[in-house]
Formats: C-alpha cells, structure tokens, sequence
C-alpha cells in the first residue's frame, strides 16, 4: 500500500475524551539513544478515567515512552506533567498514585512470592489485601515459591498483582499479557475493568493483541515515526476509518483518488483504500463513473494498526 501522513491529530485535534482533565500532559518530548531518534517533539494528552491502548510497530517507542513517563528514563527535552505537577524524577508521594507493568520482571529472584508481596505492601497505604488474594487464587500463584523459579507467564501475573494492589490512579502496563494464556489474559482484564469502576483511574497499556482493547473499549493511541499520531475511543475510529474496496471487471492500472484516502493497493480486479471520513455521495459517483461496485466495510482494529502503523 502506498502511505499517505495522517492528518487526523492537526485536522481534528479535539476528541470526546480529550476534554476530560488530563491525568498526563506531555509536551515536545524528545529521546534518543547515540543515533537513533525515538521520541520527536512529542505531544500527548492523556485524559483520566480511561482506558487507553498504546499501538506501534516493533521498535516504534512505546517501552521508551512509558519509562520516560514514569521519570525511569532521562529525557533529552520537553516536559511531563502527572497529576497536573511537573514530572522531574521518580518517586515521592506520587509515585503511590501509580502503578507500573514493565515489559520483563526479574527483580528479586531470590524471594518468595509471599515474603515480596508482603514486603512491598509495607510501603502502601492502600493495599488492596483482598485483591491480591483473589488474584493469587485465581491466577493459581504458589506464594512459597521463589520468584527466581517463576515461569515467564507467572512472573508476569505476579508483576500485575503487584501493580493493581495499591489501587493506582493511574496503571501503566507495558505490554502485560505478552506471556499471559488466554485464561490469564480474561482475568487481567476483567480486574482492569473492576479497578476502572472507582472514577478517576487512568489505564495506559502497551499491546499487540488489540482484541482486548476492543473488549476493553480503550481509547487508541498510536506512536509512529516519534510521535502520537491520536488518541480516539475505539469507536470513534472506526466510525471514522472506513475500508473502501472499488472492484471493476478490467480492474485497475492505479488506484483511484478519493479524498480523505490515506492508503491503497490494488488487489486482483480491486482497488482498496484506507479512507478516512469517506464521502458516500463521492464514493458512488466515482463508482458509476467508473463502472465499479463499492463496498464500504468498517474494518477491524488489527486491520486498522496494519494499515496505520
Ligand atoms: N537502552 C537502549 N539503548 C539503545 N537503544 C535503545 C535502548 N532502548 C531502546 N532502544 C531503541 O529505541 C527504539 C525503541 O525501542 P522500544 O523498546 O521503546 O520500542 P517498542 O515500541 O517498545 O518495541 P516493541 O514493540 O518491540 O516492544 C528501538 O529502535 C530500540 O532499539
């Protein structure tokens, strides 16, 4: 497909959940590492009491972006700002607020999973011991064991129990259900959804299973070529994004122009488009001019990441 820039952020810069007060507000944040670009003059603005999902390609930024959020990676330029306060190192009062997932769990590996958990407890105020426990139950953790002897998968679970327990308002997890069965996978989200219930609390998670953030009717955030293309709900993309196929007996020599395209390739007797706000009027037009049948399909969010990403 031939790739067109996304428009969406400058043309329509506001979006329902936008104007919601934001929990983060991050402002021309810049990362590098030697040579290699990351983060280019990125804004976000990442409004509470939601879900968001953060999508992009392998190497696109995400793991960077959240560790400098959380002040776990110096940044080269720009500012952050968490709870409305300027971001400046980690820890303090704030950092009880939050919870972090990293993307690999290896800290401890020489204690037990009773003896870690009720070490960190120690240091919250809001400890939810009920919680841990049905988790621990539910996810089958033996608390004897050493975390060192954990499975890859249970290290995991024990890295959620432990970010969900002191009941965050804001939850970052990257890339959480990486090594999560699908058993696992239901119950971390159904305990996501549960903690979204209080008002206030913001989830911000990195992932390439975008079937749970379509369960979790998260908002999408993409980060492509070092910056956060948009933050939209699910639906509104989807309403906006439509999947444009133009197919002609004697095909196609290049596709057509259709405006609002932001992608294309031509497939057998088709021309595809990703199309964004699509005109229906101008889309039939161009059909019968063309003597093409449309269709016009809503495409799935994995489509979506594919064609965007
Ligand atoms: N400590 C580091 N030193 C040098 N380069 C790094 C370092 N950490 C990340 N990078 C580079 O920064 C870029 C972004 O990496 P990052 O891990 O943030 O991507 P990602 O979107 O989380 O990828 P994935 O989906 O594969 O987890 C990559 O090109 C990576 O090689």
């Amino acid at each position: 497909m031939s790739a067109t820039p996304l428009a969406t952020t400058a043309a329509h810069p506001m979006s329902a959940s936008q104007s919601l007060p934001a929990v983060l507000q991050v402002r021309g944040l810049e990362k590098s590492f030697k040579q290699r670009h990351v983060l280019k003059s990125l804004d976000w603005s990442v409004p509470s009491g939601r879900v968001i999902g953060l999508l992009g390609r392998n190497g696109a930024g995400k793991t960077t972006l959240l560790r400098c959020l959380l002040g776990l990676s110096p940044i080269d330029g720009g500012s952050i700002e968490l709870f409305g306060e300027p971001m400046l190192e980690p820890g303090g009062e704030r950092m009880h607020r939050i919870g972090f997932v990293p993307q690999t769990f290896d800290l401890f590996p020489w204690m037990r999973v009773r003896a870690y958990l009720d070490f960190t407890a120690a240091f919250y105020a809001r400890w939810d011991h009920e919680r841990v426990q049905r988790l621990l139950a539910n996810w089958e953790l033996d608390v004897k064991q050493k975390i060192g002897e954990l499975s890859q998968g249970q290290r995991q679970k024990l890295a959620i129990v432990r970010a969900i327990a002191p009941d965050p308002d804001l939850l970052v997890l990257d890339e959480p259900v990486a090594s999560l069965d699908p058993q696992a996978r239901r119950a971390f989200m159904s305990e996501l959804l549960t903690l979204m219930r209080a008002p206030g609390k913001t989830v911000i998670f990195s992932t390439h299973i975008t079937a749970d953030l379509e369960r979790a009717d998260a908002d999408i955030a993409l980060l492509r070529d070092g910056r956060i293309q948009f933050t939209r709900p699910l639906a509104e993309l989807r309403e906006r994004f439509k999947r444009v196929v133009l197919a002609r007996p004697e095909g196609w020599t290049q596709a057509p122009i259709v405006a609002g395209s932001l992608k294309s390739h031509l497939q057998d007797s088709q021309a595809i488009l990703l199309v964004e706000d699509p005109s229906l009027d101008s889309l039939h037009a161009l059909a019968a001019r063309e003597n093409a049948s449309l269709h016009v399909e809503t495409p799935t969010l994995e489509d979506l990441f594919v064609e965007l990403a």
